[in-house]
This record gives structure tokens, C-alpha cells and sequence, in this order.
């Protein structure tokens, strides 16, 4: 191995998917364009990466009968209850307040935009639709059996004014085996999403969603009027998605199923939507003879390119650290180009999705803030009580001012607990089997679900010293939270992923611990260099000429989310807070487009 992460060597891709389960595809080797689904990316395995594909297992699986069954602790007993967890984990660690950071709310909100593009690991909605309440019955069909049990005597919803129960909804992910036709042993999700970073969570993760978003003329995508302001179209109505509370009006209908749920990411779909259709108009400009086709695709090319800039120059070193991310070849240079790697699986694992970059849960903020252009504080809004609510951001300015809120405003300090709201009242408005979850409970469970090995497993995974006692720890965690851990584990064999990886203490300059920052960086390493359309890759069909490229280079959030909305001013360093960074004037976006001017024969 050449450094911790380097799994690219170790891990071992299972081929009874591709082989016995999936429909070939023909691809075309001299198309520029990536398809919406991901395939053809990889000529020699072109379903590799695509959405409609299972995870892959940087280690091997967990279950307690070798295929589907939540795993047990090392006596044979159950494992501890996700939520017991999650209260003991927010009585050692704040979680009342926000703790300040140097970086703003959209270093929290790029990280989940950021999960959207790459992981989709959907719970099986099908089969009743109250899982705890079919509990009792003799026959619980699989997606029920993972429901989280409440003690009577849960110490916060005793407190608060919440319907009473013993049981929080969690629905199992979808399997190969018992959604897709395609039996594993043991069972493995999919991904609905396409891994790579190619902005699906914005066209649509496949080609149905895709074309029902496109306009059709002139290479857009569809908008509405509301309020005088251009936004997205809108679902129909009864989508589990929007109808969870009945006084919601507004459902955007995005790429992703997940684009309505708190009011950052809706801003975020919506400003890079308008990127998508400013370019396509910016194009046709230059470009008048190009079909709908061609406008769509190049403006696509390049709203996907500045995303991936967007993470590898100026996310991800902030992440994991500039050295780190430099060091493990995440960052990206101007000066040296992503060389295409066709032998490197690009998909998410297991341990990434359902693990550690659920991690970030832990900086996410309790409240999002209105802010004017006098810096006055109009209103402040708790992120759990305004999930799948749109609504607000169409009224007025509201979308200016949650924008400057969240530029203003910091994101919160990792500790291991998450914010009070998300930990016990998430979802607070929607229908009664959502509303008032736990999201740490459910990322504990989810690991569980899908058979993540646990945490001293994937420390081996990433060549860490090999753990055999509670004593051992002591090299890596603080006392205090290895009494936690002995509290609630018989045994160290048994501790969580997520549980060990929230307790770790984080590196300096990072966000996260060490465990964290080895399977996320595998992670992007896969789904940048085994990324053949990868905005720097050299001589692809689709490739960008240096000078493209550096047109492209020249932009970042602040110009691009400055320009897309009638925001006055943004942080000129976009993550960073109020004090952290000035404020800057914007300006209308100077992308020239010229060098596209008939790069592409329409
Ligand atoms: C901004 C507020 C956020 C909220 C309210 C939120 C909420 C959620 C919820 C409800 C889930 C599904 C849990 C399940 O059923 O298993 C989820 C999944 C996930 N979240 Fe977040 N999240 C937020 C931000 C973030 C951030 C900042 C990151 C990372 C930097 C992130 C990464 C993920 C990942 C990787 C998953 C798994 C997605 C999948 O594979 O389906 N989230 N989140
Ligand atoms: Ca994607």
C-alpha cells in the first residue's frame, strides 16, 4: 500500500451483478458526452459507477446469518439500542448549542450536496407504510425488521411535547436480492445514485428523471414562475417526498428525491439549476445553429466540470486538511492534469456511505437565519422544523436572505453528538411515523442494516494497529469515551463504525478523525481518477482544451451563486464566516464563452 487509504488493491469486486444480473450495454467510444446514468464511463466495464449498481465492500460483510441479519455482539447478544447510544453519546459531548467555527453553514451545506451526487441508498418504501406499527405481527416483512426501539422511560421525549411511542420508523435499505432480482449472498445495496461527481443529484440520476426535467428548447431545463422569481418545476402532488405535511404548497421536483428536504439544499438545486440554463442561453449566444441536444449536453459538461472543481480545489482540501487531501491525491492543480485510471472501480463502498461520511452529520447547524442586506437578523428558523418545506424560500427574498445566513453564520464544531433538533425531533412536522426522528440513531442502524464491518475492523481495513481490548484504545480515544464505549459494548469487537469514528479525536486541521478521513479519501480517489470524463482528464473524446479549462478555473461559488441569485454581496472565500472572510460586492458573471464557439458542429 502506498498510503492508508489505498485500498485500490485489496478490496474485491464481486461480479455476479454485472455478470449474471445486469443488461449489456453498447457503448460509443467517441461520444464526448457522459451518459446520465453513468454507464459507458469505464469502455472495458461500462457499468461500472453507474446508478442502478450495487455498493462495494472495502471489507467483508457483517450479518448474523452471513447474508441479510443485523449482526450480533460477540456473546451472541443484541447489539446496544441505536438511540441508548445516541442520548449517552450527547451527554458526553455538547449538544445544546452550536459551538462557532471558522467556516460557514455552506461548508456543511456543500458536504450534503455534495453526499446527494454521489450516494443514493434508498430505503425500500414498498410494503406497510407505519413499520412500527406492524411490529407485533408474526410475519414482519425484511424492510420492517430493523425498526429502533424507544425506552419508555427516553429521557428527552419524556421531556418534550412529543406523540409517545416505543419505536422509531427505519425502513431497510434496498437489496439486490429482495428489490432488484438479483440475489447476493450476502446482500448487498445500490446505489441510485451515479457515483461519480457529474451534478446527477441536479439532471436526474437516470434517464427517465433526466428527461422529465429538460425543457426541451434551447437546451434548458424547465422552470416555473412563482412570485416572480424563476425556479424549478414542481412534483405532483402525493409524493411521499412533499405530502408529509399538509400545509406545504411548494415540491420541487429536482434530480434527486432528497432536494426538498431542509431549505440550504433546495437553494442549492435551484442556483446551480439557473447555472445550468444561464450557460445553455450563454451558449446559444455564441452558438446559435446548436440544437436542443448540443446546448443541453455542453451546458451540462460544464456545470458538471465547475462542480467537480468545486470539491477537489476547494472543498475537500478544507475537509481533510490541505496537506492530507495534497498529499493523497485529492487536491486539484492547475498545473497538473487527473491522469484516468480505467483499471479503478469508481463506486462508493459500503463503509463510506452508510459510515463515515455520515460523519459530517455531527457540523450541521440546529438553525438557518434570514439575514438583510443591513446585516439585520429578520427571522431564525430550526433546521428540523422547516425539512420538506419549500415554501419559505419562494416568499419575498427569503432565498437572498437564508444565502447571506448561511455565508454569515458558522457551522458548528464537530463534536460527536449532532444538534439536539436532528438528533430527536428530525422531520419534526412531517406525518406521525416520520416526524421526530433521530438521525444518529438511524446512521447507527443504517450501518447495521447493510453490514458495515465495525469500527476496529475498518481501522485494520485502513493498516491501523489491530485492536483486541478496550485497553487498546486508550492509544486512540480519551477515557471518558471509552467508558461510553465499555458501557454499552460487551466487547470492543462490537463497537459501531459510526460510534468509534464520532469519538475519535479530530485531526488538526480536519473535520474528522482519523478512521474518517482514510475511507473518505478512497472514496474520492475512486470517483476522481477512475473517472474517464473527469473535468482535467486529457485526450477523451470530451476532453476541455487547456484554455477551456482555465475559464472554467477562474470561477468559484461566490461569483457563480452571487450571479444566480439577487443577492447583493457573499464571502469573498465562499466556507468561510462572519470575521473569517469579507464580504464582497457581486457582480454579474463574467464566464466567456467563446472558446466554445463552434467547438461542436450542430
Ligand atoms: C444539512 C443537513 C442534513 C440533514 C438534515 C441530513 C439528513 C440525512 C438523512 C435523513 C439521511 C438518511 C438517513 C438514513 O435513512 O439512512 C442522510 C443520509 C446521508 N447524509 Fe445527510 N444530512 C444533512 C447533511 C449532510 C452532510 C453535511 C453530509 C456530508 C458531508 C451528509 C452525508 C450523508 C450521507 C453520505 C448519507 C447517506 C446517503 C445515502 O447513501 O443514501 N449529510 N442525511
Ligand atoms: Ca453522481
Amino acid at each position: 500500500r502506498i498510503s492508508e487509504f489505498d485500498f485500490k488493491n485489496t478490496v474485491v469486486i464481486d461480479n455476479t451483478f454485472y455478470q449474471s444480473c445486469a443488461t449489456a450495454v453498447t457503448c460509443d467510444p467517441s461520444s464526448k458526452y457522459r451518459t446520465i446514468n453513468g454507464s459507458c464511463n469505464n469502455l472495458l466495464n461500462p457499468l461500472w459507477g453507474s446508478s442502478g449498481t450495487p455498493y462495494i465492500r472495502l471489507g467483508s460483510a457483517f450479518f448474523a446469518d452471513g447474508d441479510h441479519q443485523i449482526r450480533f455482539q460477540s456473546s451472541g447478544n443484541k447489539l446496544p439500542g441505536p438511540r441508548e447510544l445516541q442520548l449517552a453519546i450527547s451527554t458526553i459531548s455538547p449538544n445544546i448549542i452550536d459551538v462557532p467555527e471558522i467556516t460557514n453553514v455552506h461548508f456543511t451545506q456543500m458536504g450534503q450536496w455534495l453526499a446527494h451526487d454521489i450516494t443514493l441508498m434508498s430505503p425500500d418504501l414498498s410494503g406497510p407504510s407505519d413499520c412500527c406499527a406492524i411490529q407485533n405481527s408474526d410475519d414482519i416483512p425484511p424492510q420492517c425488521q430493523a425498526v429502533i426501539t424507544i425506552d419508555p422511560m427516553d429521557q428527552v421525549y419524556l421531556m418534550f411535547d412529543v406523540p409517545r411511542r416505543s419505536c422509531l420508523s427505519f425502513r431497510r435499505a434496498m437489496t439486490t436480492t429482495l428489490n432488484f432480482n438479483c440475489s447476493i449472498t450476502p446482500q448487498i445495496p445500490i446505489n441510485q445514485a451515479t457515483a461519480f461527481v457529474d451534478a446527477s443529484q441536479l439532471y436526474g440520476h437516470n434517464n427517465i428523471k433526466a428527461a422529465s426535467l429538460r425543457s426541451n428548447v434551447d437546451g434548458k431545463l424547465k422552470t416555473e414562475m412563482i412570485n416572480g422569481q424563476r425556479f424549478c418545476v414542481q412534483q405532483k402532488r402525493n409524493s411521499t417526498f412533499c405530502d408529509g405535511r399538509d400545509n406545504v404548497c411548494v415540491c420541487f421536483d429536482h434530480g434527486d428525491v432528497r432536494n426538498n428536504q431542509n431549505l440550504g439544499i433546495i437553494i442549492y438545486g435551484e442556483l446551480f439549476l439557473r447555472l445550468h440554463n444561464h450557460i445553455a442561453d450563454s451558449l446559444k449566444l455564441i452558438n446559435p445553429n446548436w440544437t436542443d441536444e448540443i446546448l443541453y449536453e455542453e451546458a451540462r459538461k460544464i456545470v458538471i466540470a465547475l462542480n467537480q472543481i468545486f470539491v477537489y480545489r476547494d472543498y475537500l482540501p478544507l475537509l481533510f486538511g490541505e496537506d492530507y487531501s495534497e498529499n493523497s491525491g485529492l487536491t486539484l492543480s492547475k498545473f497538473k492534469r487527473t491522469v484516468y485510471d480505467e483499471s479503478l472501480m469508481p463506486q462508493v463502498s459500503t463503509e463510506l456511505s452508510a459510515g463515515s461520511f455520515r460523519v459530517p452529520h455531527n457540523i450541521i447547524n440546529t438553525y438557518y437565519s434570514l439575514v438583510d442586506e443591513n446585516n439585520k437578523v429578520l427571522n431564525v428558523l430550526k433546521l428540523h422544523e422547516f425539512m420538506m418545506f419549500p415554501d419559505i424560500i419562494v416568499e419575498n427574498k427569503n432565498l437572498e436572505y437564508i444565502l447571506r445566513g448561511m455565508s454569515l453564520n458558522s457551522s458548528r464544531y464537530p463534536v460527536a453528538s449532532y444538534n439536539l433538533g436532528i438528533s430527536n425531533f428530525m422531520f419534526h412536522n412531517m406525518i406521525k411515523n416520520i416526524a421526530d426522528s433521530d438521525l444518529l440513531a438511524t446512521d447507527i442502524q443504517r450501518g447495521r442494516d447493510v453490514g458495515i464491518p465495525p469500527y476496529i475492523k475498518v481501522r485494520e481495513l485502513c493498516g491501523f494497529s489491530v485492536i483486541t481490548s478496550f485497553d487498546d484504545l486508550l492509544k486512540i480515544l480519551s477515557p471518558t469515551a471509552i467508558g461510553l464505549l465499555k458501557l454499552y459494548y460487551e466487547d470492543v469487537a462490537s463497537i459501531d463504525l459510526i460510534v468509534g469514528s464520532l469519538l475519535e479525536p479530530i485531526i488538526p486541521g480536519a473535520w474528522f478523525g482519523e478512521t474518517t478521513r482514510c475511507i473518505l479519501a478512497d472514496g474520492f480517489y475512486r470517483i476522481r481518477y477512475g473517472d474517464r470524463f473527469f473535468c482535467d482528464v486529457q485526450d477523451q473524446p470530451g476532453s476541455f482544451t487547456d484554455e477551456q479549462f482555465e475559464v472554467l478555473w477562474n470561477l468559484n461559488l461566490t461569483q457563480i451563486f452571487c450571479a444566480m441569485s439577487k443577492i447583493d454581496q457573499l464571502p469573498s472565500n465562499f466556507f468561510m464566516s462572519y470575521g473569517n472572510s469579507e464580504m464582497i460586492d457581486c457582480e454579474e458573471l463574467s464566464l466567456d464563452l467563446q472558446l466554445w464557439r463552434h467547438s461542436t458542429n450542430g
